[in-house]
């Protein structure tokens, strides 16, 4: 922690450090988590006054004090911890998401934070006026235009930081009660002057002052019909304790203006722009009227047919802000009661009349606009689908927000490279306060958090979206809008007339040959521009139409929630590796050491790699190897399975064999037998046995027939088939050439000399049989 102190300690930073996020590896060091490749603490700067007179957005935080409710709870508070006025260190709980993706090493689970000034749990209401919301007041009745917006998680105090609860009166009621404190005789008494469009005064006619006085009171009275609790109980004597009646006088307002007050109240919800101050009685709350946004001949943007209420003192201002909050969309969500779902903005339009002049050039009109913007919270956590409905289009406008803001740093910080499309259009909340970006005059934001560690995620997600709001400087944003609204030429004049609509500070902050350097760099990214407009679509000069925009469905606004959390986290994470990587720099000899020891590293490493490629190349020639044997080993078993058969097969065979022979002198020894016979009875010849040919008898044709059969009878191309497969097999020849005597010895010949007395066997279809079998 301390070296992350060191580094933000202004001497030691460099300028680009001031706007980057950096990280600084503390406990790690120490063995505290272990983990050397990630340091344990990010530390986030969002707007440092890096060049205090021209930081322009003021970044504060407000941790408000655990309800009752979560005390019982027993919520833990210790993972936010503040350091000093200006520096907050967030610790992960052990159950936060955080905690887990820490754990795992994807992330810190300490992160540090910067801001403009820390408001502990124990500011009170008055406290926090005094250190942010005075100046503006003070300055919006010098004729400066400011804008305050607050931003945080849901329940996490906004509503009660802008506009209090109870005796306990927020930063609007006490800014309305100052201003009016100090304009104290100093109130324009007609309502002949009316505000309009941008920042344009109308002068009204009898009757137009008749209908503005009509509807004045007809609001006012609301209050006292509707019975409408005020909430604050006396505006003026809530507000103004003793140190803020100091000095609060108008001394240094300028002599013979008079001041006109008007208010507007207005509400975003759902992308729809409300008038919170229309006070038609037959305007049903479901079927209010949804109001549009216009450009002026400038281009600056508007809110078309708005309601404005002139006001004369605090005390009725408060009341129109009270018949405002009765329009307000507020529900209960899972973590706030009475949660306003809505982004309210409230404006003061002071303007600054000459009563003795009767030229509208005299006057000026100054602007304090306060934006109590919904609280950002995780779509997933609604269960409802309104509700999730609301927050998809609550977070798409924030994270417009911020990125339009992370924009306007981007060109800031690159002013030789072309310049950023700042996406205001994209949301109607940028569009409505992009003046204040953009010349207009300057904001500051509040970040107010929940210190309940139930909900450290979200918080953490708050404060590093809030990191991107850092300063904007308004000149050059300024020169843009003028270029992408007027073109070119018309700005160069403004320049050259020196005719920039800034104040005297602004003005003041660069030189001659400063700004002929924004324009050279400025000329050369319009015409970049234009080369490129040529083939894309004109994305500035199109206005999407509100009809498309509501096309968008709450899962596409889910998706650009998720995927803008992640472009926040990944700039963080790129600003973080950056300072990282300087930080791994090592000066002077140590870096000629580690330098050798890196090119050691090297080619050790190259080495390993031309290793592990041998490796593989092994690896792949084992693997064919294998395949190669498993090949081997199948053709094996085959081999052996073919030899096995073939030898069951010679067996068979010659099983076949002698059989057939053993038929043969079977038949040999019949017909010798016959013969024998036919000697012995001339007279009396025997038939022929079954199955032969009919016998011609006393025909030699005969014994020539036998042979024949005995031909006919053996297989020889079977054999020859066998003997191709098996060349050692023994020829059958051999059996065929035996002789006579040898045949008789066989069991078949026994068999057959045994039958010789019985009557002659019927042996004939059996070589058939055999024949035919094989
Ligand atoms: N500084 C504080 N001191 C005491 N109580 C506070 C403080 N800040 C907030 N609270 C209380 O915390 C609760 C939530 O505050 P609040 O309604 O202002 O939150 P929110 O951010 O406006 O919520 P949402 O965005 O949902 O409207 C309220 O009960 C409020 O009174």
């Amino acid at each position: 922690v301390k070296m992350a102190l060191t580094l933000l300690s202004p001497g030691f930073r460099s300028d680009e450090e001031d706007e980057m996020a950096v990280f600084e590896s503390t406990a790690a060091e120490h063995g505290g988590l272990g983990r050397p490749r990630l340091p344990e603490i990010s530390v986030i700067s969002p707007g440092l006054d890096r060049h205090p007179s021209t930081t322009k957005v003021k970044v504060y935080l407000r941790i408000r004090p655990l309800t009752e409710v979560e005390k019982d709870r027993g919520e833990e508070q210790g993972c936010v911890l503040v350091q000093d006025e200006k520096s907050l260190l967030l610790k992960a709980p052990k159950e936060s998401q955080n905690m887990r993706n820490a754990e795992r090493g994807i992330t810190q689970s300490m992160h540090k934070f910067s801001f403009s000034k820390i408001f502990g749990p124990d500011t009170t209401q008055q406290q926090f006026y005094e250190h942010t919301m005075k100046t503006m007041v003070k300055d919006v009745l010098q004729g400066e235009n400011r804008l305050l917006y607050t931003y945080g998680v849901t329940n996490s105090g906004k509503t009660y930081t802008v506009q209090g609860s109870g005796r306990e009166a927020g930063i609007l009621p006490r800014a309305l009660a100052s201003m009016f404190m100090k304009l104290k005789g100093r109130l324009y008494g007609g309502m002949d002057l009316k505000p309009i469009m941008y920042q344009d005064i109308k002068q009204l006619d009898p009757t137009e002052v008749k209908v503005e006085e009509s509807r004045r009171n007809s609001l006012l009275k609301e209050v006292y019909q509707h019975n409408l609790a005020t909430q604050l109980e006396d505006v003026d004597s809530v507000c103004l304790e003793p140190d803020s009646l100091s000095n609060s006088g108008g001394d240094d307002l300028k002599d013979g203006v008079q001041f006109s007050i008007w208010v507007s109240y207005y509400e975003i919800y759902n992308e729809f722009l409300y008038d919170l101050l229309d006070a038609s009685p037959s305007m049903q709350p479901r079927k209010r009227v949804t109001l549009r946004l216009g450009d002026d001949k400038q281009g600056n943007p508007y809110v078309k047919d708005l309601t404005w209420i002139q006001v004369c003192s605090a005390e009725e201002a408060w009341r129109v802000l009270t018949v405002g909050r009765r329009n307000q969309s507020f529900a209960c969500t899972h973590l706030n009661q009475n949660s306003s779902r809505s982004h309210s903005i409230f404006s003061i339009r002071i303007l600054h009349v000459h009563p003795e002049s009767v030229s509208d050039q005299a006057m000026r009109i100054s602007e304090l606009t306060i934006c109590d913007l919904a609280g950002s919270e995780r779509c997933k956590e609604q269960r409802n689908g309104e509700r999730m409905k609301e927050a998809n289009n609550i977070n798409t406008s924030l994270l417009t927000l911020g990125r339009c803001i992370a924009a306007l740093r981007h060109n800031q910080n690159n002013r030789s490279r072309p310049p950023q499309v700042v996406p205001f259009r994209d949301s109607k909340l940028t569009r409505v306060l992009q003046g204040f970006f953009c010349g207009k005059g300057t904001s500051s934001m509040v970040v107010n958090i929940n210190p309940c560690a139930s909900i450290y995620d979200e918080t953490l997600q708050a404060l590093k979206f809030s990191a991107i709001a850092t300063q904007v400087i308004l000149i050059f944003t300024l020169v843009l809008m003028i270029f992408f609204c007027f073109g070119m030429s018309k700005a160069l004049l403004y320049i050259l007339a020196g005719a920039w609509p800034i104040n005297q500070d602004q003005s003041g902050l660069y030189s001659v040959s400063e700004r002929d350097q924004e324009i050279e760099a400025l000329s050369a990214a319009l015409e970049k521009q234009k080369t490129q407009s040529s083939t894309m679509p004109d994305t500035f000069s199109e206005v999407p139409r509100r009809s498309q925009r509501l096309t968008v469905n709450s899962q596409l606004s889910s998706l650009r929630y998720e995927l803008d959390q992640c472009r926040v986290e990944l700039l963080t994470k790129t600003e973080e590796l950056a300072k990282l990587k300087t930080q791994l720099e090592v000066p002077g000899s140590a870096g000629a050491l580690t330098n050798a020891a890196d090119r050691k590293l090297e080619e050790g490493q190259r080495n390993l790699r031309q290793l592990r490629q041998d490796l593989h190349r092994l690896g792949m020639d084992l693997q064919s190897g294998e395949r190669a044997c498993c090949r081997n080993t199948g053709g094996e078993r085959l081999r052996q399975a073919l030899t096995t058969a073939d030898e069951t097969l010679a067996k068979q065979d010659q099983i076949l064999v002698e059989l057939q022979n053993n038929l043969l002198l079977v038949k040999a020894d019949l017909r010798r037998k016959a013969e024998t016979l036919v000697q012995t009875q001339p007279t009396r010849p025997l038939p022929p046995p079954s199955g032969y040919p009919s016998a011609m008898p006393g025909s030699c044709m005969k014994r020539g027939c036998a042979a024949a059969v005995d031909n006919e009878n053996r297989p020889p191309e079977k054999r020859q088939f066998f003997h191709s497969l098996f060349p050692t097999r023994t020829p059958n020849r051999k059996y065929n050439t035996r002789t006579a005597e040898e045949a008789s010895v066989t069991p078949y010949s026994r068999i057959l000399r045994s039958r010789q007395q019985s009557p002659p066997p019927s042996p004939v279809p059996t070589p058939r049989r055999i024949r035919g079998k094989y």
